[in-house]
């Protein structure tokens, strides 16, 4: 299974800059299979911006709802008019909160893949401990992982180092995007569990997400460009 499928390049363009976030999307488009744009440039612009800056592109919109869900579900009728391709949940808000987030996807016009974060990919063990989880990231992922599936979620958002364990466990339905990646020689920052775009495409991602490297480069195209071609 692994290295069997073909991993897509995300490119989350974090700013809350809309000319910013407008220019780095057309750099970068012709590289990316999608877009992502998250919490900081939807609060700071709105929904119709997220929309006006994806423009045709398939959009990632990352805004990890977690809340009750009468609320999780209210938010997701409130984002159908940005017609995304992809939604995220925190897979930790519950199996009720997840199936209410997905029967709203399933009313959606464009029905976004569900996608549930697991444990985000700037936790290690010891930051986890310290939310009172005892076992780690990977027996954490694999058990909300299986909760989110089973409620619903078309896929995981999780570290490359969980990959080729949900792929083994899970085969090869899921949809997995996995951020907490770095190119060989890149600052990696508040990442904690990494991996190049080579070594997450091998492991089995349908998808890696990446930002900074892209973003913070001198030329976001040809950043871009480069990962896209060590996927190839
Ligand atoms: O566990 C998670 C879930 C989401 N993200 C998002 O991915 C990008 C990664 O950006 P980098 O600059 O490449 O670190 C960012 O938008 C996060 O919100 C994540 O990193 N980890």
């Amino acid at each position: 299974m692994a290295g069997a499928r073909r991993t897509g390049l995300i490119a989350a363009l974090d700013t809350a800059d809309i000319q910013e976030a407008t220019r780095w999307a057309r750099a970068v488009g012709p590289h990316a299979g999608a877009i992502k744009l998250g919490l900081e440039f939807a609060y700071a612009n709105g929904l119709p911006a997220v929309r006006q800056v994806a423009d045709d592109a398939a959009l990632f919109l990352d805004l990890k709802l977690h809340d009750i869900p009468n609320t999780v579900a209210g938010a997701m009728r409130s984002l159908a008019p940005v017609r995304a391709a992809m939604l995220t949940v925190h897979a930790s808000g519950g199996r009720a909160m997840i199936e209410a987030a997905r029967i709203e996807c399933d009313a959606m016009p464009v029905r976004p893949l569900l996608l549930a974060v697991t444990v985000l990919t700037s936790l290690d063990a010891e930051a986890l401990h310290e939310t009172g989880i005892a076992g780690g990231p990977r027996q954490q992922v694999m058990r909300l992982a299986r909760l989110a599936l089973g409620a619903g979620a078309d896929g995981l958002v999780c570290s490359p180092h969980e990959v080729t364990m949900l792929r083994d466990a899970l085969g090869a339905a899921p949809v997995l995007v996995v951020p907490g990646v770095r190119p060989a020689g890149v600052e990696i920052g508040d990442q904690k569990r990494v991996m190049t775009p080579r070594q997450a495409a091998a492991a089995g991602a349908d998808w890696i997400v990446v930002g900074r490297p892209i973003t913070r480069a001198a030329d976001p195209a040809a950043a871009a460009a480069a990962i896209a071609a060590e996927l190839a």
